[in-house]
């Protein structure tokens, strides 16, 4: 499968012709959002996790495993700054698995269900031979003309984050025991917050306020992130380094592997997204009067959809490198 690239095959696979006027987005972005009869807007997607690829019976509980999967669907949801509102599972059980490991997994979900308000409304069960496979399909609302599209980005904005970047795949690291931390409080943070992401539902829905917002969020990484946006809105992305929120627990670790993770390590389940100078300032004192971390990153400019960054005033072209299934290059 090495010469799979998974994202020139959704390109090609990318429907031409779209058979319903009422679709809103296609295929391109987080979420598909479509009118329904009474013209509210409907915004669905789905995400697959593959023993193995997404998680390993060695270090993750069925809780976790179950939270985790449906956390990183609602976070799909959160990039469009819609409301969640049901979700459908379909899982695909292999023999080694128990019952009662399965039912673990739904427990984990319900739980996080249970804070968004979300009701289970169906599903599918299988078997299969070796990994367990859990497709997880999210339904949420949004009002009319208020979608975080990739698209809506606009020379001249700002390029934001919410929370921290990079804790999540340091956690996978020190899971993987590819680094090590002495400090028992530390890896607990990095690992907790690589299992339990906080899908940013209230952060879009505040954001899903301003006039225009540009929203995805980070599974892949930053970089492979901010290209989808500048490609979407055919505009270059200027972010600094520097200004790129980080925990005080990765800080502890070593400065190459920071900026791997935090650029390009992924699953931080934050979101990444640009508004206009004015929607900024207004952004920042509903932050502060919310209690939620948002962080200014960079730049939209005019341009080819490129994505550079600037670190100690030397700029340099940000691959679109990242979480890329069937590639390597991580
Ligand atoms: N096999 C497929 N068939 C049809 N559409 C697909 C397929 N795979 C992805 N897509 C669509 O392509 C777009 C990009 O998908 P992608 O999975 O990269 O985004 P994401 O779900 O936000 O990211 P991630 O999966 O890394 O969390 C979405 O509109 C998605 O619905
Ligand atoms: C055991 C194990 N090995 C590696 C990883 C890292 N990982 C897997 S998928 C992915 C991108 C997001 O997934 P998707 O693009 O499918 O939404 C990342 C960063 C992990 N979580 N567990
Ligand atoms: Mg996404
Ligand atoms: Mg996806
Ligand atoms: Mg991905």
């Amino acid at each position: 499968m090495s010469l799979f690239d998974e994202f020139s095959f959704i390109h090609k696979i990318k429907p031409t012709k779209i058979l319903h006027s009422e679709l809103i987005t296609p295929i391109g972005d987080d979420a598909s959002v479509y009118k329904v009869l009474d013209g509210a807007r409907q915004v669905v997607c789905v995400d697959t996790m593959v023993e193995g690829v997404h998680f390993l019976k060695e270090f993750s509980t069925p809780e976790e495993i179950g939270y985790k999967g449906l956390a990183v669907n609602i976070s799909d949801l959160a990039a469009m700054a819609s409301i969640p509102k049901y979700y459908l599972i379909s899982i695909a059980i292999p023999p080694h698995w128990k019952e009662e490991e399965i039912i673990g997994i739904y427990q984990g979900m319900a739980k996080l269900a249970k804070t968004y308000m979300m009701d289970l409304i169906g599903g599918d069960t299988v078997s299969t031979g070796d990994k367990l496979v859990i497709t997880v399909t999210v339904i949420g609302e949004i009002e009319k003309d208020h979608i975080g599209l990739r698209s809506n980005a606009m020379p001249g904005d700002v390029v934001f984050v919410t929370g921290t970047l990079g804790d999540s795949a340091a956690g996978l690291d020190l899971l993987l025991k590819k680094v090590s931390v002495r400090d028992p409080n530390i890896s607990h943070f990095l690992i907790n917050r690589h299992k339990y992401p906080s899908p940013r539902v209230k952060e879009g829905r505040y954001l899903s306020k301003m006039e225009r917002v540009a929203l995805n969020d980070i599974s892949d990484g930053l970089a492979s992130e901010l290209h989808e946006i500048a490609e979407a809105s055919q505009v270059s992305i200027k972010i600094e380094f520097r200004d790129i929120p980080k925990s005080k627990e990765i800080l502890t670790l070593r400065e190459d592997l920071i900026e791997k993770w935090v650029l390009f390590g992924g699953e931080d389940f934050e979101l990444v997204g640009t508004a206009s100078v004015d929607s900024w300032s207004f952004i920042k004192k509903i932050a502060k009067e919310n209690d939620f971390q948002i962080s200014k990153i960079g730049i939209v400019e005019k341009g080819p959809a490129e994505v550079w960054l600037q670190r100690d005033k030397v700029e340099q072209k940000l691959k679109k490198s990242g979480y890329n299934h069937f590639k390597q290059d991580r």
